[in-house]
């Protein structure tokens, strides 16, 4: 029999899912509403959000949208009683109805969260962790391979060039905050033959990394392709849309030294096929993948790997459930089209796949923080 666990809810105070809820989702309706000239339309409609998201219901979206994601089941429930992750998902889409984004007016396609993604595009970080390729370059092919995975799986902390500049580094920060890591596994799936489908997280410092590990998967004959799954609309404030893969191309191919030689061979890739990008609609769904459509389904099992990046593609992948940190992530992914790889740093209450030793030594040190402070991170693999 396969494992089950409790559904997360953001019913019970204190806990991480109802800050978010009660906390987190109103500070993001302030800063959107800063960000841009919105007019008296969308600040009235803000202003409904904030007062329901937090004392409201479910209500049901414009043209009967959601009817295939469970809409029914919820309207009229409290946005703390029904599944958490269905709960944020649905603030997302309210929050774009709020502002005009779905509309036949002006603000129709204007994503609310561009300017903090440019600015993070823009910013010293970012200089420093590509001008870190340039003396990546005198490293063997597999020591390259090794930082851009740890480089994309660290994503929005600034570690590319503090793992290159200093080797022992890697050792002595990183491995200590994996509570597990299947590399080796992952490495042996890429044997040059197929497809890598990369399941994308945030744009900005996310997503350059997540690029220039496909740019040297595809240099290096690790895949024949790759296709790069991001979001159809803005969702959860960073996720990367096609928008923001082009921004993220266009920074690389103007930055100086090596950065350009990847944001080049990116851009080739794109032109003759090898690398390409998807939106499809499931991947802003309030589901789990387990419920994911047949021609998703299809396509994804068709791939060599499938890589899932961070928290939120976790919580989908395993199922948002209150699991035992033991249970085995090979089971709970068994459903799963195909070989499939997770890289995520822990930033919510969902654990698979630990051993007893790691998750006594974590409690040990940390009680239950560990879980949500974004210090620890994984790779796990189900071949
Ligand atoms: O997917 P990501 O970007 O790694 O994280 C998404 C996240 O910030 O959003 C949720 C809370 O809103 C949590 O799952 C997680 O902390």
């Amino acid at each position: 029999m396969s494992p089950s666990a409790a559904v997360i809810l953001g019913s019970a105070p204190e806990s991480f899912p109802y800050s978010v809820l009660a906390e987190r989702h109103p500070a993001i309706i302030g800063q959107v509403r800063e960000a841009f000239p919105y007019g008296p339309e969308q600040h009235r409609a803000l202003d409904a959000l904030l007062a329901g998201c937090t004392e409201g219901v479910i209500e049901p979206l414009p043209d009967g949208a959601w009817g295939e994601w469970g809409i029914d089941d919820h309207v009229g429930q409290s946005w703390f009683d029904v599944p958490w992750l269905w709960s944020e998902s649905y603030f997302y889409r309210r929050l774009l109805d709020a502002v005009g984004y779905f509309g036949d007016g002006p603000w129709r396609g204007i994503d609310p969260f561009r300017p903090s993604k440019l600015a993070e595009l823009d910013s010293q970080e970012t200089d420093q962790e590509l001008a870190a390729l340039d003396e990546l370059a005198s490293r063997t092919a597999e020591e390259q391979g090794a930082a851009l995975l740890h480089g994309s799986l660290w994503g929005n902390r600034a570690d590319l060039g503090f793992r290159l500049s200093d080797g022992e580094a890697e050792r002595r920060d990183a491995v200590p905050d994996l509570v597990a890591d299947d590399s080796d596994r992952l490495w042996s799936l890429l044997d040059g033959t197929g497809t890598l489908c990369l399941i994308a997280d945030n744009a900005g410092r996310e997503l350059i990394p997540d690029l220039l590990l496909l740019a040297h998967l595809l240099e290096h004959g690790r895949i024949e392709r790759a296709v790069l799954h991001v979001k159809p609309y803005p969702y959860y404030v960073s996720d990367a849309t096609t928008a923001d893969v082009v921004d993220a191309l266009r920074r690389l191919v103007r930055a100086p030294g090596r950065a350009a030689e990847y944001g080049r061979r990116l851009w080739d890739a794109m032109a003759d096929g090898r690398l390409s990008v998807r939106a499809h609609a499931f991947s802003c769904a309030p589901l789990p993948y387990a419920d994911m459509p047949d021609d998703l389904r299809a396509e994804i099992g068709g791939a060599a790997l499938t890589v899932l990046k961070g928290d939120l593609n976790y919580r989908r992948l395993v199922g948002d459930r209150w699991w035992a940190p033991t249970t085995s992530f090979a089971e709970v992914t068994a459903y799963f089209p195909g070989p499939v790889a997770a890289l995520r740093t822990l930033k919510s209450d969902v654990i698979t796949g630990l051993d007893d030793r790691t998750e006594a030594a974590l409690v040990e040190a940390e009680g239950q923080r560990w879980r949500t402070s974004g210090t620890h991170a994984l790779i796990q693999v189900r071949p």
